[in-house]
């Protein structure tokens, strides 16, 4: 096969939907008006701010309704990027106070070693930010693991859903796509990651989400990298 990297999404594959829907999504939505009113002359927040508006196509929105807006595409799960990037600063201080630490399924990181051994490298590719994935593998259950990255990519990258985005990646890490398996329980970022020509495999931790199309795995103790 020649594998020579493994890109993982989070949500699904490495780590509980639970975990993220039921923990850092509503974490989110009941700071996010605090963070903005205390926070919205920090350039970057500021920045965050003025994107929301203009996908919302409301210029004169007060910061009460930015927080409206905000709430509702955490509720629609919207993977927009001034929302995942609060997102991920907000979460970055319920980490440090140890409110949370992030779940990451035990197969995943059983299954480090014999990637390492392999020489293949490990990406992460979330619609949650960069910042957010290095917080959930620095802060996960079983400590740090973000050594055992190369990299982590996000919607800043592109959408999961468009092919293009997978290119964009496959020009950042260098390789060919034939040396770069994609893996996600997310049937659409599979095809779109098979549109620019990589591997695929679906992550399948639940019996009712199986289907004929692509390679399934239950867990990483059956990750392809030896074939
Ligand atoms: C990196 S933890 C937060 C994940 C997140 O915000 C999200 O929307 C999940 O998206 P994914 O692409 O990892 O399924
Ligand atoms: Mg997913």
């Amino acid at each position: 096969m020649g594998i020579r990297a493994i890109i993982v999404d989070t949500a699904g594959t490495t780590t509980d939907l639970d975990f993220i829907h039921d923990v850092l999504f509503p974490y989110s939505k009941k700071a996010m008006g605090d963070f903005l009113s205390k926070n919205q002359h920090n350039p970057l927040v500021e920045y965050c701010i003025s994107d929301v508006r203009d996908l919302a196509l409301e210029q004169d929105a007060s910061i009460e309704r930015v927080t409206e807006i905000l709430s509702q595409w955490i509720d629609e799960d919207r993977k927009a990027t001034p929302l995942k990037t609060l997102q991920g600063l907000i979460w970055k201080q319920g980490y440090a106070s140890g409110e949370f630490t992030g779940h990451i399924y035990p197969d995943f990181i059983d299954a480090i070693p014999r990637i390492e051994a392999a020489n293949i490298r490990i990406y992460s590719f979330s619609s949650g930010s960069a910042e957010a994935q290095k917080m959930l593998f620095s802060h996960s259950d079983a400590g740090d693991l973000t050594p055992k990255f190369s990299g982590h990519f996000d919607t800043r990258t592109g959408n999961k859903l468009d092919k293009q985005a997978y290119c964009n990646i496959l020009n950042t890490v260098s390789l060919s796509p034939k040396q770069v398996l994609f893996i996600s329980d997310v049937i659409e970022e599979l095809k779109a990651a098979d549109a620019a020509g990589l591997h695929t495999c679906q992550m399948v931790r639940f019996d009712n989400q199986k289907t004929a199309k692509f390679a399934q795995i239950s867990d990483f103790s059956a990750l392809p990298i030896d074939c």
